[in-house]
């Protein structure tokens, strides 16, 4: 690939600053880790939340790399390395991808989806939306890169929810060449925080919900929505940004874009709600134990037009995705009906109130934030019942992540306890912090102390599932989908939906592994 092609990008994009020594026509590859250089590539080094990439340049030239993409350019004229100086290697490190894998964004239509949580599920439900419309589409995400209305998975993303630039922009190009033309992207705040995504323009922007979660990041909630608004910067001139007006963040954002609605700088948004009067809303929503039916209402300029949806997901939080991937769908230009009848055939989202087995009910779901706790505990008792009608119990099995924002951790312990009739307290993905602190924090927000505590999870599902009867409803919360856990740097194999079941025959079949 010609390095003048880079050149011209952060030239025309103003982030070109210097070029130093002589630089080679053409590099094999461009990369931002150091452990990926091979010889004849360029290595980006990135000011990272962590560290330095400046640091690794020895070790890049070392490994063959045989140009450097730098901000600071005494640290790659020190060892006599061929160098482009940039302003910004973040924004840099987008644009220079970009180039490399020949503009791939410019052949794909995007809708982006941002908030705390239901971004997952939003996106899969575009994903879905615009593939039974006829539009080869991919969704980009937690769960990884899917194609088409099935979900068929394609290695790549990283393990991020928004991958790296580099990567996104080496995806970006295999789903072009693939011939997708429509992708529905989860951006989180730290990828917009950090210009994963620079360079890419977006159709819709989606804006589902904003509640605690990343501080140990962020810092504040105000800096925390700060990031999320700037995707509104990434938005194509004629872009839509659809907000969840029942989110008072996005509320009180689209009161104020209103105020300086005048302005030619506001951009094109649509509402959606399924409390208030909105653009796209829900209407005489009934909830039972597989989905819901509700009547979608679209207003636009035109009039408004009703429609008939049996959503087959689980929970109103999932009324509230259907509604924003609507809201995306509409301003992609797929028509009402359509909409409203690709909604009633969405596939389930793995890991999302996923039912594992029957008598009793065991779900597994991603809920890792003190509001999706909330609410996935709140869409599920209605059907903890009796076939006479009285209740049975709700028994949550939950923990906390490590390395991660440490003040959620009391206030998931209270919602626990609050909410459910059993809790036990246990390990989520502990990473490098003790298991046992997590535990501590998660307890210092309870104050019945009538739940159970069971650092090892596999432990404590063994635990849910021996005390649980045939019409109680198990909820393991907080890793959904994931088939890992990470103790230490260290991922171990840890599938709840295989653990489930080996327990389940273990205790059925009369030994008991736990
Ligand atoms: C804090 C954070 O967001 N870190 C992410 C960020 O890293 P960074 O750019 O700040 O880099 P850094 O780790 O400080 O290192 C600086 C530079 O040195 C380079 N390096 C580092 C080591 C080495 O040996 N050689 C080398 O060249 C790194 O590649 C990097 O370019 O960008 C990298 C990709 O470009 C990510 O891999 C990395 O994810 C880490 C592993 C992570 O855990 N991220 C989580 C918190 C995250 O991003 N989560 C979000 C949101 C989740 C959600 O709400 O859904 C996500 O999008 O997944
Ligand atoms: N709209 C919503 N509002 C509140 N909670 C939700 C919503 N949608 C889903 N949830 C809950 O949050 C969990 C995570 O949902 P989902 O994976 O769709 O969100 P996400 O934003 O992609 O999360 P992540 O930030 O981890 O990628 C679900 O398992 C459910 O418990
Ligand atoms: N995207 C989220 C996922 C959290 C999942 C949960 N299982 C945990 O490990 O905390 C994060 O990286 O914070
Ligand atoms: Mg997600």
């Amino acid at each position: 690939m010609p390095v003048a092609r880079i050149l011209d990008a952060l030239r025309d994009a103003g982030q070109l600053r210097a070029v130093n020594g002589a630089l080679p026509v053409s590099i094999v590859d461009l990369v931002d880790d150091s452990r990926r250089v091979t010889s004849g590539s360029a290595f980006l080094a990135v000011k990272g939340a962590m560290q330095d990439g400046h640091a690794w340049l020895p070790k890049a030239k070392d490994a063959g790399a045989t140009l450097a993409i730098v901000e600071d350019e005494a640290a790659a004229r020190v060892i006599d390395m061929p160098a482009i100086v940039v302003h910004d290697g973040r924004r840099s490190a987008a644009l220079a991808a970009a180039a490399f894998h020949h503009w791939p964004a410019r052949a794909i239509q995007f809708t982006a989806v941002t908030g705390t949580n239901g971004k997952t599920t939003t996106v899969g439900l575009l994903r879905h939306l615009l593939d039974v419309a006829g539009q080869r589409a991919a969704s980009i995400g937690t769960l990884g890169v899917l194609i088409g209305s099935a979900g068929e998975e394609m290695p790549g993303g990283g393990g991020l929810t928004t991958p790296g630039p580099v990567e996104l922009q080496r995806v970006l190009r295999v789903l072009a060449d693939r011939g997708v033309t429509r992708v529905a992207m989860e951006t989180s705040s730290h990828a917009l925080h950090q210009h994963r995504v620079d360079g890419v323009h977006f159709a819709a922007a989606v804006f589902t919900n904003l509640t605690r979660d990343h501080l140990d990041y962020h810092g504040t909630m105000e800096a925390y929505r700060d990031a999320k608004l700037e995707l509104l910067s990434l938005l194509a001139p004629d872009g839509v940004a659809c907000f969840n007006i029942d989110d008072v963040t996005w509320q009180h954002t689209v009161a104020e874009m209103d105020v300086s609605g005048s302005q030619a700088s506001a951009p094109r948004r649509t509402t959606f709600s399924a409390l208030q009067d909105a653009d796209v809303t829900a209407h005489d929503v009934v909830y039972d134990a597989t989905g819901s039916r509700f009547e979608l209402r679209v207003r636009t300029a035109q009039g408004t037009t009703q429609h008939q949806v049996t959503l087959p997901l689980i929970g109103d939080f999932n009324v509230a995705n259907a509604l924003g991937a609507a809201a995306g769908a509409l301003a992609m230009g797929i028509t009402p009906q359509d909409v409203a009848d690709g909604l009633s055939q969405s596939p389930q989202v793995p890991g999302r109130l996923e039912r594992l087995r029957t008598e009793p009910t065991v779900l597994r779901d991603y809920a890792h934030t003190p509001d999706a706790l909330e609410r996935a505990l709140l869409a599920v008792r209605p059907f903890t019942m009796r076939p006479d009608g009285a209740p049975s119990r709700l028994i949550v099995v939950f923990g906390c992540g490590g390395d991660r924002d440490r003040g959620k951790r009391p206030v998931m312990g209270s919602i626990a306890e609050r909410l459910a009739d059993v809790t036990i307290v246990t390990s989520d993905n502990p990473r490098t912090e003790d298991p046992e602190r997590i535990l501590d924090d998660i307890e210092a927000g309870m104050t019945r102390r009538d739940h159970q505590r069971i650092v090892d999870r596999r432990d404590a599902i063994a635990a849910a599932l021996r005390m649980a009867s045939a019409h109680d409803v198990v909820v393991l919360a907080g890793k959904g989908h994931e088939t890992y856990q990470i103790r230490g740097t260290t991922s171990y194999p840890f599938d709840e939906r295989i653990i489930v079941q080996e327990l389940w025959d273990a205790m059925t079949q009369g030994g008991d592994d736990s």
